[in-house]
Formats: C-alpha cells, structure tokens, sequence
C-alpha cells in the first residue's frame, strides 16, 4: 500500500533536471519530522517548506497497488514527444518506495527520480537520485547523482559531505518555512548571499534556486 499527499505535473524547480517537465509524486511521512506544526522546533529536520501529512492533497490517495500508482501517476503525464519524468518526493519517498514501484513506473516509460534526505538506502534502478542532507541526520548513501544541500545547516556543512560521490555538487539556499509560495522571502535573500559566497570561495559547488518559487507554479 502506498500513501500518497499530492502528484502533480510540473516542471523540476531545483538542481541539474530544473526546467524538466515531470510528474512529482509526493508521498505521506517522514522520518525526519512527523509534519505537526507544534513539533517543528524539536524535529531533526525543522526548516521542512513542505506539507506531507495525509493523503488529501491533489491527486493524493491510498494506492494498494504498484500498478495502480503507477496508472495513476501515468495519466498526469501529457500524450506528446518527449522522455517521460517521474519525481519521488515527499516527506520521505524512501519510506515507500519500493522494487515493485520502480519496475512498474519504468514499464509505463518513467524515468525515475528520487528526491531524498539521503537516511534510507534506495531501491535499485532509480534513474536519477537526488540526496539532501539534514542536520546531524546520518547519511547512509555513499553515491548519488547530486547532493543538494540545503544551505545554510550548522550541523550540516558542505565540507562533511564531500566524501560522498556525486555527479553534482548544489547548495539550495535555504527558504522560510513560513514564507508563501511566491513572494518576499527575506530570510531566503540573506542564505542566497550566504550560499553565494560560499561557491565564490569553494567552486566544487553550485548554486541552485527554487525556480518553481520564482515563477509561481507548483
Ligand atoms: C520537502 S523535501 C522531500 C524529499 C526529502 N525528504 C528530502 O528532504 O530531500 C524536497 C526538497 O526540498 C528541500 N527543502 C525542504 N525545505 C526547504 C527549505 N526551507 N528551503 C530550501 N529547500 C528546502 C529539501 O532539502 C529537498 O531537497
Ligand atoms: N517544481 C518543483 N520542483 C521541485 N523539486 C523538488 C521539489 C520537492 O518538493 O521535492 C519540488 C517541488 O515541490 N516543485
Ligand atoms: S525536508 Fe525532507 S527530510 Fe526534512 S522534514 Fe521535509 S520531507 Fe522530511
Ligand atoms: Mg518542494
């Protein structure tokens, strides 16, 4: 059984796939935070922007087979050329996702990519593994696509992760939590300096932004 917040079609607003039309599918829960408001502050992860509790989001459901989400999620993808994305994201997609999904998503045409905080080993097969690490949350992928550190972490500074082997190398400024999904995010400003600087200085890493943020969409 598979839980499911929202899916929806969009384009990938962060890392080295942004601009890349694909269907985000965002599971319920986390391991890194139970998603209640109130135990925000105490959570390992506790800067999280996004609302992954229940299954009552766009598109969201319980989904008892592979198959069915697998249909499910095909039918958010338009009839016209081009390679077929899917996005596993959540809350954890870990938690979920399983061998039976990947093949399933994979005979449907998806590439599969992963949006991960980098604590749970992945399933095999994934096309595109993207690991974001948290705090002092131990990171248990030794390789991966790009690693997207969201910036600026105390516990969580570049120079830790820098044994793990990736493609990419991003820092994702961090955003208010509390900030709306477009608008001024002050907050976010002053860690894009931050993050800014620190690529100046360090030029293994690259700077991403939320473009989804910028433009308004999804
Ligand atoms: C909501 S998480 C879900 C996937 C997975 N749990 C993870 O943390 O990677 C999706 C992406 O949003 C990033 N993210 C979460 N909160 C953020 C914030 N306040 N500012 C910038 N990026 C954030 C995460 O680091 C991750 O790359
Ligand atoms: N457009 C868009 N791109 C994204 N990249 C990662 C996202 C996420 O929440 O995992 C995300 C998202 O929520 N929207
Ligand atoms: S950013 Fe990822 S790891 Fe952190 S609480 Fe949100 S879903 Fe969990
Ligand atoms: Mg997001």
């Amino acid at each position: 059984m598979y839980r499911v917040k929202e899916a929806f079609y969009t384009l990938q607003g962060e890392g080295a796939q942004a601009g890349r039309a694909a269907v985000f599918c965002r599971f319920s829960k986390c391991n890194l935070w139970n998603g209640r408001e109130r135990d925000r502050a105490r959570a390992v992860c506790s800067f999280c922007d996004t609302d992954f509790v229940g299954t009552d989001g766009q598109n969201g459901g319980v989904f008892e087979t592979a198959e069915a989400l697998a249909d499910h999620l095909w039918r958010l993808w338009p009839s016209a050329p081009g390679r077929p994305y899917v996005v596993c994201t959540g809350g954890e997609p870990l938690l979920q996702l399983d061998d039976a999904l990947v093949a399933a998503l994979h005979r449907r045409g998806f590439e599969v990519g992963v949006e991960t905080n980098g604590t749970l080993s992945p399933p095999a097969g994934i096309d595109w593994l993207c690991v974001s690490p948290k705090a002092d949350a131990p990171v248990v992928v030794d390789r991966c696509d790009e690693l997207k550190l969201v910036f600026p972490q105390p516990l969580a500074m570049p120079e830790r992760f820098e044994h793990i082997q990736a493609r990419h190398y991003f820092l994702s400024p961090m955003a208010s939590p509390a900030a709306p999904a477009s608008g001024e995010d002050t907050v976010k400003l002053a860690n894009t300096r931050k993050a800014t600087e620190y690529c100046l200085a360090h030029p293994r890493w690259r700077l991403t932004l939320q473009m989804h943020k910028l433009i308004g969409i999804d």
